[in-house]
């Protein structure tokens, strides 16, 4: 079942189509991370599904709802917005328990949400929390009222490496329990902790995988080898079909671009012990999510 689906989905602006024909699709359980550039409408995107802007054509449905009909889906949502805003003079836990208050959830849950962020003893006031905490901190009101979607908007993109960290542990402990959708440029953040990827450019849906998936339809397939005397066996290599073409060669390695993969992984190794060498390295060197992302957005 899918949690979030978009129909060609528009939001435009008077000199400008934010969203055009956007058709997405969201599985329940899955971390997906939603990459774009500055200015691509991946804010758009989460405004128009948490009903904050109206789209200008086009429909969604989520959880099973039109949102153009209905705003009862909204009670099974948590939203962290990108600059999430605070009382600096409540503690944690007082500023969850007012939240409790107002949006009539049972304050018992501040408790559970608070150790779920790690955040359960810390009596400080959130005026001297460091940037993680406070990232931390949305998470947890994003989860007060324990939503089967949550949707973070850029989570990562202010925190230094140990604050990232932590509200990515945080984003894997939802999976399969939760449907995680967070947009970012960051892209060691979706290569890490995503199931699924979609890339938005000037408001259209470039891509929308799963990552394995992505990584396949990409995949350059380029061999790295390392051999003792690689000089001896390279023009044999080089008349395999399954070669196409010797990209690199030196005293200790060759770089191969190869058309059958698993042809390579066979007959490489064959040739090289037939030669009395020794194979100290075989490595098949992929795309990282980097380099598909300025493959697709150029
Ligand atoms: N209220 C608005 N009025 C006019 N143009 C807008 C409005 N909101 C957004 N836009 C434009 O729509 C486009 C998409 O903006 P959006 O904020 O959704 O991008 P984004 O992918 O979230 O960018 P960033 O990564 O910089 O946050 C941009 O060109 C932006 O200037």
């Amino acid at each position: 079942m899918n949690v979030i689906e978009t129909y060609n989905l528009c939001k435009y602006y008077p000199n400008k189509k934010a969203l055009d024909d956007l058709n997405l699709e969201v599985p329940e359980g899955v971390i997906f991370g939603y990459l774009g550039p500055n200015g691509a409408g991946k804010t758009t995107t989460i405004r128009v599904l948490l009903n904050l802007a109206k789209p200008t054509k086009g429909s969604a449905v989520i959880l099973g709802e039109d949102i153009t009909k209905s705003r009862k889906y909204l009670r099974w949502i948590g939203y962290l917005p990108d600059v999430p805003n605070f009382y600096n003079y409540f503690t944690a836990k007082e500023y969850l328990v007012t939240l409790c208050e107002i949006i009539g959830v049972d304050k018992k849950r501040v408790d559970e949400v608070l150790e779920m962020v790690d955040l359960k003893n810390e009596k400080k006031r959130i005026g001297t929390f460091s940037r993680g905490m406070k990232q931390r901190l949305g998470v947890a009101q994003a989860l007060l009222p324990n939503p089967k979607l949550l949707i973070l908007d850029e989570p990562t993109s202010s925190l230094d490496p140990q604050g990232r960290k932590e509200i990515l542990d945080l984003i894997v402990s939802f999976r399969g329990e939760k449907t995680v959708f967070f947009s970012t440029h960051i892209l060691a953040d979706v290569e890490r902790v995503c199931d699924r990827v979609g890339i938005l450019k000037d408001g259209r849906l470039l891509l929308n995988d799963t990552l394995g998936n992505i990584k396949k339809k990409f995949s350059r397939r380029i061999i790295r080898l390392e051999v003792d005397n690689p000089l001896r066996i390279v023009e044999q290599i080089r008349r395999e079909d399954f070669v196409e073409e010797v990209l690199e060669e030196n005293q200790n390695s060759l770089i191969l671009k190869v058309r059958d993969l698993e042809m390579a992984q066979r007959r490489i190794p064959e040739i090289i012990v037939k030669e009395g060498l020794s194979l100290m390295h075989f490595e098949v060197l992929e795309p990282t999510l980097e380099d598909i992302f300025f493959e697709v957005i150029s």
